[in-house]
């Protein structure tokens, strides 16, 4: 059982050159949501989507963790078992940051699905040369990540998680994609202190004890020191 809950979006990464999604050059000024990010955007084109995810784990490849990722594992290794990381983001900054448990409620980059047998791998070139799958030898490798209208990965695990922590934090997203919006309910309904650390106050800052506004890279060692 995690003490402490840590929820993260992009905001988390923005300082690490990996653009979020709705800000002025959010990701989402560029590409159509329907386009790109749902199951019928990938059957109605293809190439396009692989080519927006192998130019993103370019970008993630690239980009290095933070202070404010840096933070979160370095909590970790003081309190060790006390802290998951369940996180939107399908870069792996957390990950090399030193952060051991977490929980990717969207996915990975980093990460291939093949549509026909179910098989998961790590991804090595760009899915849009259509590499076969290993396993059953078909073309049908897709990026493991979870696109709009279909199940988020992990929810029970999470779920378990959040109900029973004492410290829910939210960093760096705007709450506006769900199921991943609704943890805060879920831990303040079950008695957690609940905090957000995020660049802009949200709509409703209600479900917060807590809120400290300013970029990640500062606040996020300020309220783990
Ligand atoms: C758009 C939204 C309304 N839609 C949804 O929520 C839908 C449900 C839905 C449909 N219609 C609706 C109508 C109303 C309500 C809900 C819905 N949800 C789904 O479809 C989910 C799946 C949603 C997951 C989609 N995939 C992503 N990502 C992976 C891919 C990819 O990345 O390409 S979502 C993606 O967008 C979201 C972006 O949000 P943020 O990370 O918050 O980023 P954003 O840019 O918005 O905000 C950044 C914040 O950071 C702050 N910030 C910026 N810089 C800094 C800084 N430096 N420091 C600190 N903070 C900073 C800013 O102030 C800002 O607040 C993340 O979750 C991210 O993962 N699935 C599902 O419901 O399935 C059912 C189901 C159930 C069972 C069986 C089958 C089906």
């Amino acid at each position: 059982m995690a003490r402490i809950v840590v929820l993260t979006g992009a905001g988390i990464s923005a300082e690490s050159g990996i653009r979020t999604f709705r800000a002025v050059d959010g990701l989402w000024e560029d590409h159509r949501i329907e386009d790109v990010a749902t199951p019928e955007g990938f059957a109605a084109n293809r190439a396009l989507v692989q080519t927006f995810y192998d130019e993103r784990r370019r970008i993630a490849r690239a980009a290095q963790p933070n202070a404010a990722h840096r933070a979160l594992a370095e909590l970790e290794a003081r309190h060790p078992g006390e802290v998951a990381v369940v996180t939107q983001n399908i870069d792996d900054l957390h990950e090399r940051a030193g952060s051991r448990r977490v929980l990717h409620i969207h996915g990975r980059l980093d990460r291939a699905r093949c549509e026909r047998c179910g098989t998961r791998m790590p991804v090595t070139g760009d899915l849009s040369d259509e590499p076969p799958c290993p396993a059953c030898g078909r073309r049908s490798l897709r990026p493991d990540v979870v696109w709009f209208g279909e199940a988020v990965h992990g929810l029970d695990e999470i779920f378990d998680a959040v109900s029973l922590c004492e410290e829910f934090w939210v960093i760096g997203t705007s709450g506006a994609v769900t199921p991943a919006a609704s943890l805060v309910a879920v831990a303040a309904e079950a008695g957690a202190r609940t905090a957000l650390l995020n660049l802009e106050a949200h709509e409703d800052t209600r479900l917060f004890d807590e809120v400290l506004l300013g970029p990640a890279t500062e606040t996020v060692p300020a309220w783990t020191a």
